[in-house]
């Protein structure tokens, strides 16, 4: 379904998703608090990192079954963040990566591990 209202992101997925890189500028409604963005976007976009490396490996649906975020450093609304996510371990249902978010200074603003489970195209809930 297409989500006007997500943050459209372009994956640029490598060596069939053992590396995975988006670019997002979340805007200022997006701030926790004084200008600061708010923790669960920055791991809404590890996450998207992290997933694109388990679709990109299993070649379907997958979903998200564990996220580990640490917030390193605070992070501006508006500004340009580079998330890069890598490959660590593949099993037979279970891909883990992990990922982090910077500025394009190189600051270290967030990272995170994750897991991800191949999922069937018929997965999603149906609406009540
Ligand atoms: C375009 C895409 C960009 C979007 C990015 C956003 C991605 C998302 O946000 S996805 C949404 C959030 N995630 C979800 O909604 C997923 C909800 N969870 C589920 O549907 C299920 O729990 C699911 C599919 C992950 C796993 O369910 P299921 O296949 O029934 O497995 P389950 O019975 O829980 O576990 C079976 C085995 O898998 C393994 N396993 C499951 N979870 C884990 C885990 N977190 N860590 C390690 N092993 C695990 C274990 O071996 C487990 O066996 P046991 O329970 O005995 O330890």
């Amino acid at each position: 379904m297409e989500n006007p209202f997500g943050f459209q992101v372009k994956p640029e997925i490598k060596n069939g998703g053992e590396f995975v890189y988006i670019e997002c500028t979340p805007a200022e409604h997006l701030q926790g608090w004084a200008n600061i963005l708010h923790g669960g976007i920055l791991s809404t976009l590890l996450d998207e990192a992290i997933t694109y490396v388990g679709i990109s490996t299993f070649n379907q649906p997958a979903v998200t079954a564990q996220l580990e975020v640490r917030f390193r450093n605070p992070a501006p609304t508006c500004v340009k963040l580079h998330v890069c996510a890598e490959r660590i371990k593949v099993s037979k249902r279970l891909v883990e990566a992990k990922a982090a978010v910077t500025l394009g200074d190189g600051t270290l603003i967030a990272t995170g591990t994750g897991k991800v489970m191949p999922v069937s195209e018929s997965f999603a809930p149906k609406s009540p």
